[in-house]
């Protein structure tokens, strides 16, 4: 397999994107790096995008790109969808206000939505991103079970605060043996002692995982994992039942961080595919309808003591004799339950409840499209995903299982094509995984395809 010595490709992507260049320039002297997200920066410098439109996304020199980041994968109707725009602007019109600080009925109505599709969601709580959505899981998990350990998978990406900022993308050789990994931390200013509470489990490997939970068990308070690891390698479904069994055996709660697959790889997510009820689910991106908001929920009791009815909390001043602040769960927030943001939700599931499945269609026929021109070129690649996400991995490996795995791909090669592929007018950020939404039809497939084949040819 060849690999691209030096690349041409960045070369000219900042022949194409001058104004983004310039632009980035000024916003570092404003924000660190020019973003204010680190997720938005690659090298030299991102592309400034301006306008977006259906499938679409356009930058500040003009150029026009078939977005497969949709903002991480929030997007799944695409860019400003016409029924989601108006549902926010009824919202607004007709309630009159973009807050009431109060139980609204769109909270009611989305919620009983939720535990429609999301059987194991027995009572629901929102938060205002998928991170705050995991982390309320974790404390809830501390909070029902009295313990306070983790445990997360090496690989998997649940937020980016001290308890889950570990091994998410470590490097192998520090990183411990594969059946056995050491915990790393991903930032600067983790606190050494959170990040000791964090125990790194290996992905798809069940013996492994077992003996790693049965050590700990005493002091972890439940397991989170993406059920489809990065939104795009799927666990094997022995694994997942294993897990379900030896977590329930053990005393430790399962917590599904489905805010990458939920309403993408199916409108259940994972657990509907795998047919496993977690004890607690964390929901985001898609469901906000391009806005932010998690969801949490899970089983009755493990969510129920976070209810302020049954003991007192914080924010009462009389403090009932009966009881105090730490017996309930404490979780809050201004802006939880945002009715605009419910707004646009609901009418995000409306959408996807009729038009879900040519979107799987669609991503299908792009699967094989890719493959197939890899394979033209006898170059080995797989593009791993269930549903409408994933990834090009270009590998000699038949089975991309985990973190470990994954990390034998080719990433530079593949870094390559992802330049060339943007100066073509594809919009994904380099290394990442491939989103489609109900707006990438035939056009916008067959576009690709052929932008691949362009850029292949000058390849190889
Ligand atoms: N919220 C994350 C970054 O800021 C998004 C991570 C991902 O979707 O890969």
């Amino acid at each position: 397999m060849s690999v691209v010595k030096e690349s041409e490709g960045i070369k000219e992507y900042i022949k194409k994107t001058p104004k983004s260049k310039e632009f980035s320039e000024k916003s570092s002297l404003i924000m660190p790096g020019g973003v204010t997200a680190n997720i938005k920066f690659f090298e030299p410098y991102p592309i400034v995008m301006e306008k977006g439109k259906g499938a679409y996304l356009f930058d500040l020199d003009g150029n026009e790109y078939v977005d497969y980041m949709l903002s991480y994968g929030a997007l799944k109707l695409g860019h400003g969808h016409p029924k989601v725009l108006q549902a926010v602007q009824n919202q607004l019109q007709d309630e009159g206000t973009m807050l009431f600080g109060t139980p609204h009925k769109l909270e009611v109505e989305m919620g009983t939505k939720v535990m429609e599709l999301y059987p194991s969601m027995e009572r629901i709580r929102y938060t205002n991103s998928g991170t705050e959505a995991t982390l309320l899981a974790i404390r809830l998990a501390y909070g029902y079970t009295g313990k306070y350990k983790i445990a997360k998978f090496e690989g998997h990406y649940h937020g980016g605060y001290d308890q889950v900022l570990q091994s998410v993308n470590p490097k192998v050789n520090d990183a411990g043996p594969a059946n056995n990994p050491i915990g790393i931390s991903e930032s600067r200013g983790v606190d050494p002692y959170i990040a000791e509470q964090t125990i790194i489990l290996p992905f798809n490997n069940l013996e492994a995982t077992i003996e790693i939970l049965t050590k700990w068990k005493d002091e972890l308070a439940g397991v989170i994992l993406e059920p489809i690891q990065g939104g795009f390698i799927p666990a094997d479904q022995d694994f997942m039942d294993g897990l379900r069994k030896v977590t329930e055996e053990l005393g430790i709660l399962l917590i599904f961080d489905e805010v990458k697959t939920g309403f993408r790889i199916s409108m259940g997510g994972a657990q509907q595919i795998y047919g496993i009820k977690p004890d607690i689910t964390a929901l985001g991106k898609v469901v906000g309808g391009g806005f932010p908001f998690g969801i949490v929920g899970g089983k009755k009791e493990v969510m129920d003591i976070s209810a302020p009815s049954a003991f007192s909390d914080v924010f009462d001043s009389s403090q009932s004799k009966h009881s105090n602040a730490q017996d309930v769960l404490f979780h809050s927030g201004t802006y939880n339950g945002h009715p605009t943001i419910l707004a646009a939700g609901l009418e995000t599931i409306a959408v996807l409840e009729t038009e879900i499945a040519s979107v799987f269609e669609n991503t299908e026929k792009l699967k094989k499209g890719i493959v197939e021109l890899f394979a033209s070129k006898s170059i080995r690649a797989q593009t791993i995903g269930i549903g409408s996400i994933f990834n090009v991995v270009i590998t000699d490996l038949d089975e991309v299982k985990n973190y470990r795995d994954l990390q034998q791909s080719n990433f530079a090669l593949r870094k390559e094509i992802d330049y060339h592929l943007l100066v073509e007018g594809i919009y994904m950020k380099p290394l990442n995984r491939y989103s489609l939404s109900t707006v990438h039809g035939e056009t916008e497939i067959n576009r690709t395809l052929e932008a691949y084949e362009t850029v292949l040819n000058k390849l190889f």
